[in-house]
């Protein structure tokens, strides 16, 4: 099988490491292209046998897979480099949101896929969403999936539900780690204690408290209530957060989904020439 990336950004060099380094490809069945063809040719440059090209059609061609890895208003230009030269039993997979299943069959007479990947699969771990557009069969989905799952836990999701599902899978890793920043940020600042020490312990905390709640089987709720003794420290310290955080969350929902709306809009003038309401 051989795969090509377009856009050696931060997440299609992040996938094909992740693929690499997982085993699931070698580095001779994978073709890159980038708008800076500089960084394509540099990432080949570190994986003997990977084909770096100066257009997109070229990575395309002999592709069995087509991850795009370009932001969402990049998507038409690349659409229509490839157009000309897809053929019906090439797959292209895009990993943004804002681009509909609906814009880019529309377009391209390919099978169409949407994956949305996380930072976590990089340590081959979270989930990668996925969402199948008409010409996809049963076959196409399990090969798709097979390579994915090298890297991730693919999960196939309702379109209507991309936002919120890849505000808790791809956004989320950023949210946390903004959260224990100010926590590491407070201990330092309120305790004097070194930065780096305090890092350590709240990530090795992260990572576990993460497990208890896959393989452990806890829940939030189930996690708090056995940390928080009635009437200790855990608890009262728990009232403060439940206090100062109301809501906060909500807004943020309110936020991802208000910028969503705002690209899906500017995308569905350049696909469709109008706008589409999308959640
Ligand atoms: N970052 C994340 O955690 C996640 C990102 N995504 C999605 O991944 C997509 C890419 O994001 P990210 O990697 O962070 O963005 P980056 O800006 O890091 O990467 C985008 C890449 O696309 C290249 N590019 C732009 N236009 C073209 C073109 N016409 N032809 C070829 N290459 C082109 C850019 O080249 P140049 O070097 O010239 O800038 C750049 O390398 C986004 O749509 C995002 O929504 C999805 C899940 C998680
Ligand atoms: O298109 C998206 O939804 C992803 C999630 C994180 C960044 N971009």
């Amino acid at each position: 099988m051989n795969v090509g990336f377009i856009g050696t950004g931060t997440m299609g060099s992040l996938l094909i490491e992740a693929f690499i380094a997982s085993g699931a490809l070698s580095p001779s069945q994978i073709a890159v292209s980038n708008r800076t063809f500089p960084k394509a040719k540099a990432l080949a440059d570190r994986y003997l046998g990977m084909r770096a090209e100066y257009t997109n059609a070229g990575a395309a061609y002999g592709c069995d897979i087509l991850f795009l890895c370009v932001k969402p208003l990049e998507f038409k230009k690349v659409v229509d480099d490839l157009k000309p030269v897809l053929k019906p039993n090439q797959m292209i997979v895009s990993i943004t949101s804002p681009v509909l299943i609906s814009h880019l069959e529309g377009e391209l007479k390919c099978k169409v896929a949407k994956v949305i990947p996380s930072i976590t699969n990089y340590v081959w771990s979270g989930a990668s969403l996925c969402i199948y557009g008409k010409s996809m069969q049963e076959e196409d989905k399990a090969r798709l999936e097979a390579l994915l799952t090298h890297i991730s836990e693919p999960l196939c999701i309702d379109e209507d539900y991309t936002r919120i599902v890849s505000d808790l899978s791809s956004c989320g890793p950023a949210f946390i780690s903004f959260l224990l920043e100010q926590f590491v940020e407070a201990a330092v600042e309120e305790t004097g204690i070194g930065r780096q020490e305090a890092q350590r312990v709240a990530s090795a905390m992260l990572l576990g408290t993460g497990l208890l709640l896959t393989e452990g089987g806890l829940t939030p709720a189930e996690i708090q209530e056995r940390v928080a003794v009635p009437g200790g420290i855990t608890a009262k310290a728990l009232n403060l957060l439940r206090r100062e955080t109301n809501g906060v969350f909500n807004q943020l929902i309110r936020t991802t989904h208000a910028k969503f709306r705002e690209d899906l809009a500017k995308v569905s003038v350049a696909f469709i020439g109008e706008e589409v309401n999308g959640q």
